[in-house]
């Protein structure tokens, strides 16, 4: 645990809405005026587009069809490990952006499927704001979970996080469903391999679970609306979490289990603020107070 320069942690699929839990997170560093340096997880991708491709046609000849993104081997985590190790005992550290596209290209100066340079943080941070693929990573070679302060998982539904990723890759990333579908199973062993068992390490998991039928994923117009949604927010230990005050506060929610509670899908942002508020002006209250 760093407790001079924490470290937040949040750990989803690809597709799963992480960056649109982001946009909460940033919401409360600003209006708490919490100075937040934001690291995204393909930054630690190991390989560029075109290596990429090539690391996996090399793996796919020697009779490993298993290699993909989400594959401990494709990322650098031991880089990243370090990142947090260096950032919770420091408040130092570096990192890069992997640029996916045209828009990011023009942002950057940098052709999609390349990284920037490695660049240091900024000095002078409250925390340090992870989002991607293998922020809670513990295996035998790292143990990235162990240097993040406060973990959170963002896992929809398994129907519902493939319409995401669909609908998303297509939009945004010029793939096609069946391109989308292709990548979808080549990584289906290291999910459960790689980014499943993360879900165990998170404090809090926020999983949207859609009300209306998503059993074709493949065919689904569009992506269900947080009004036909529902999110089940688990809490790893929930002592300390003041229950009847979220069911009170957010309308039409109800606790499922003693750790649990569940929420309309439109009450997501609203439930993030109250329950992330206290526990992220807790973390930097105590870092302000260490490092005085
Ligand atoms: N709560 C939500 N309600 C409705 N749509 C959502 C929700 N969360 C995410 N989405 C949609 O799902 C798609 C993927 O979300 P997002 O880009 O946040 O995923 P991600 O986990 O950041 O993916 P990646 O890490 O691969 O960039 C987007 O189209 C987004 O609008
Ligand atoms: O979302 C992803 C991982 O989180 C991407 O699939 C990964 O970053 C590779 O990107 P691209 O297909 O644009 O090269």
């Amino acid at each position: 645990m760093s407790k001079k320069y924490p470290i937040i942690s949040v750990v989803g699929s690809s597709g799963a809405g992480t960056s649109t839990v982001k946009a909460t997170f940033d919401q409360i560093f600003r209006r708490e005026g919490v100075n937040a340096i934001s690291i995204e997880g393909d930054s630690f991708h190991r390989y560029n587009r075109a290596d990429m491709k090539a690391e996996l046609e090399r793996r796919y000849a020697e009779g490993d069809a298993t290699f993909s993104h989400f594959s401990y081997e494709a990322n650098a985590l031991d880089e990243l490990e370090r990142v947090f190790r260096e950032y919770g005992e420091t408040g130092k550290g570096r990192s890069r952006h992997y640029v996916h596209d045209a828009n990011e290209s023009a942002k950057y100066g940098v052709e999609p499927g390349h990284f920037t340079e490695w660049a240091p943080f900024e000095e002078d941070s409250d925390l340090l704001f992870y989002e991607g693929l293998h922020g809670c990573v513990t295996n035998d070679e790292v143990d990235i979970a162990k240097h993040a302060d406060l973990k959170i998982g963002v896992v929809p539904v398994i129907n519902l996080e493939w319409i995401q990723k669909i609908h998303r890759d297509r939009a945004s990333r010029g793939y096609t469903t069946e391109a989308v579908t292709d990548v979808i199973l080549r990584r289906m062993h290291d999910y459960v391999h790689c980014i499943v068992p993360q879900f165990s390490q998170t404090d809090i998991n926020f999983q949207r679970v859609p009300v209306v039928d998503t059993s074709n994923p493949f065919i689904t117009r569009w992506i269900p609306t947080p009004d036909e949604s529902l999110i089940v927010i688990r809490f790893r230990n929930p002592r300390g979490i003041d229950f009847p005050y979220l069911t009170s506060m957010i309308n039409g929610s109800w606790m499922s289990r003693a750790n649990s509670i569940v929420i309309p899908g439109n009450k997501q942002d609203l439930a993030m603020q109250l329950i992330l508020t206290p526990l992220i002006e807790r973390l930097v209250a105590e870092g302000r107070r260490a490092r005085a």
